[in-house]
């Protein structure tokens, strides 16, 4: 709780003026826009209409919005558990930049976790308490015109931050952005969304390369359709790092080295400080970690809050 407060105000809230500016002409229009609304402003009840498991912790949330509005890629939307007033942050699935009438959350549960337990026990028809969105990290395809290369470290359901990103710099509509995406999780079955990245790096060849990294391998089964695995195995490490990412750049690209490119770092804190270091209260902490290690430096890394 106390790491989601402080992400809250300062990781998070680092994006909110913006994201209000950004907003601020709908606002000018609409001063009075309807009370069901999906909005940062106030909490707005939004029917759920849908749930999809998707592993046995796991389940896809549909929701349907009654005025349709724009949920910027890479932002988080918040929901509430009225009962007992606890809120946590969600990341849409598929978000894009043009106006949607329903967007989905993927969620998993923790038999101790507050919001998580409350939304695994909603049922469609339900409306949930909500606000946002919030841009996290600005993943326009305007925004990522500046990159030339991004490499990604997603943990579980640190995926949904980046998939929008993917597929926003994959159609970029003349920049060939390169990206490369470690997804690491706890078991096969937890690697959500392997499909659609696999097509993608199918579709896109070597400009959307994709590896995968499982804690350790499950036990054996004796199903006759047990594909064997054929990823990485243990946690994050330089290993599976090196070749996949951008390299570590020591100064700012000049014309001697003229590819700029960043690292995003996405998952549980246990995983990102592993990876990156702590991220800190301000989001700006000296890199440390496997990326430290590998001579990455702050300028080069963020580390989505968690
Ligand atoms: C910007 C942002 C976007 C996020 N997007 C998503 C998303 O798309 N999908 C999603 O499922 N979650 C996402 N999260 C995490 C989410 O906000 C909650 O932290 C998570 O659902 C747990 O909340 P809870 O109330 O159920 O658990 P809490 O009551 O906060 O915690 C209870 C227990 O669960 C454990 N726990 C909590 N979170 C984790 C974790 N990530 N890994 C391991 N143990 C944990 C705690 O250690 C504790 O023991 C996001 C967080 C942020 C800040």
């Amino acid at each position: 709780m106390v790491t989601f407060v402080a992400a809250s105000a300062l990781g998070v809230g680092a994006y909110v003026y913006q994201w209000q500016k950004h907003r601020s002409g709908d606002i000018f229009k609409n001063p009075f826009s309807s009370p069901d609304t999906l909005t940062n402003e106030k909490w707005t009840p939004i029917l759920l209409k849908k749930i999809t498991p998707v592993s046995e912790h796991t389940s896809l949330f549909d929701f349907e919005l009654a005025h349709p509005c724009s949920i910027p890629i890479s932002s988080a939307i918040y929901v509430k558990d009225d009962e007992i007033q606890a809120m946590r942050a969600y990341t849409p699935v598929h978000s894009t930049e043009a106006e949607q009438s329903s967007f989905q959350l993927l969620i998993k549960r923790y038999s101790e976790g507050q919001v998580s337990r409350f939304m695994h026990a909603a049922r469609p028809g339900q409306k949930i308490e909500m606000r946002g969105p919030v841009v996290i990290w600005p993943g326009s395809q305007a925004d990522l015109e500046q990159w030339d290369e991004i490499g990604m470290i997603a943990g579980g359901t640190g995926i949904t931050a980046v998939l929008p990103i993917i597929h926003s710099a994959l159609t970029h509509p003349t920049k060939k952005i390169k990206i490369s995406l470690l997804f690491a999780a706890h078991c096969p079955e937890e690697l959500y969304f392997k499909d659609e990245l696999d097509q993608l790096a199918k579709t896109y060849g070597g400009r959307f390369v994709v590896s995968y990294a499982i804690d350790k391998l499950p036990a054996a089964s004796t199903g006759s359709e047990v594909v064997p695995w054929k990823g990485h195995v243990g946690f994050v490490n330089a290993d599976m790092l090196k070749g996949l990412l951008p390299q570590p750049q020591t100064e700012t690209p000049s014309e001697g080295n003229p590819t700029k490119s960043i690292v995003l770092v996405c998952g549980p804190e246990v995983m990102v400080k592993h990876v990156a270091g702590t991220r800190g209260l301000s989001g700006h902490e000296p890199v440390r970690g496997v990326l430290g290690a590998m001579g990455y430096q702050r300028d080069q890394v963020f580390r989505f809050p968690n």
